[in-house]
């Protein structure tokens, strides 16, 4: 049963950090019930403001339904009366419903949108898409902008008027003009979140267009790096963003930016480094080469962020 109302949860996720947590894999690439938990309860044990469950970096698009529902309900039981957890839904229009429903059925607040499946689509048809999801679930719904599901801001506007529980924006696109537009038309209705890769990259000036939090994969190894970079923005410190852009995450990008995919590889391999092993990534992502984890090592020491109670 969820604790918070869509308009409540929206004003809890915008003005924090928002931790999407990878998925946990053993040996054989099944998910990893003890060592997802003891990384949940980690990871909520910081003061963050939603955890996003089997979502891009927790390899959501690697998991059956039936896996993905059972890692937000995991997700719901270990850390859900600390923080408010979101799962993902996605595919066709009926499997996005089946995936809210399995969501809310085991207790998660609300649901990223990730876009349909291997098509194109227009702005009637995502709106008709949106729209069915919004009215099978009572829980707060954002909506993914990024691939082929681009929305309008007339379109965003469309689906904020006829559903309540339509609560936020998250871009993974970066078009200025396109975020203005949005904004402009939409403004407090909504709240909204940058979810470009390595998110801390574009923190600063995305909050000028409205985007007041955004979706760390880095929190899942260097949480509270990733906390005081949170801060500094929305503080609009300057100098104290540039410093740890330079200092952590523009190496890094270095690091991430080797091999396709390693967007999300690079996270497990951070957590290798910090000591709190998550297991491999399932393919079609890699796993780190020994040389780019002993890389990520030595920046991670020579930043000098490696987390409370851990030691390289
Ligand atoms: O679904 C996800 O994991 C993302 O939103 C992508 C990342 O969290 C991205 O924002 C990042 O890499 O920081």
């Amino acid at each position: 049963m969820a604790q918070y109302t869509p308009h409540e949860l929206a004003d809890k996720l915008k003005d924090g950090l928002l931790s999407f947590p990878v998925t946990a894999f053993d040996a054989n690439l099944e998910v990893d019930e003890p060592a997802y938990r003891r990384h949940l309860e980690w990871q909520s044990s910081f003061d963050v403001a939603g955890l996003f469950a089997a979502g891009g970096t927790g390899e959501g698009f690697a998991l059956t339904a039936e896996e993905a529902a059972n890692v937000v309900r995991m997700a719901v039981e270990e850390a859900g009366s600390r923080v408010p957890v979101l799962a993902s839904a996605g595919g066709s229009t009926k499997q996005a419903i089946q995936n809210a429903q399995d969501a809310e059925a085991v207790g998660a607040e609300g649901l990223l949108l990730l876009p349909p499946y291997l098509t194109e689509c227009d702005q009637d048809g995502l709106y008709e898409h949106v729209s069915a999801i919004c009215a099978a679930t009572k829980t707060g719904v954002i909506v993914y902008n990024r691939a082929n599901a681009i929305y309008s801001a007339d379109t965003v506007a469309r689906l904020a008027e006829n559903h309540e529980n339509f609560i936020g924006f998250k871009d993974a696109l970066g078009d200025i003009e396109h975020l203005t537009k949005v904004y402009a038309k939409n403004g407090d209705r909504l709240f909204y979140l940058g979810g470009l890769p390595t998110a801390e990259t574009f923190a600063l000036p995305l909050l000028q267009l409205g985007m007041s939090t955004y979706s760390s994969a880095m929190y899942n190894f260097v949480p509270e790096f990733a906390l005081d970079f949170y801060k500094d923005v929305r503080a609009q410190d300057r100098v104290a963003v540039n410093e740890k852009l330079n200092r952590f995450v523009l190496p890094y990008l270095d690091i991430r930016d080797r091999v396709k995919g390693y967007g999300v590889s690079i996270v497990k391999g951070g957590l290798k480094v910090v000591g709190r092993d998550s297991g491999s990534v399932r393919p079609p992502l890699q796993d780190l080469t020994e040389k780019d984890l002993a890389d990520l090592s030595a920046l991670i020491k020579q930043a000098g962020i490696v987390p409370t109670g851990a030691s390289l």
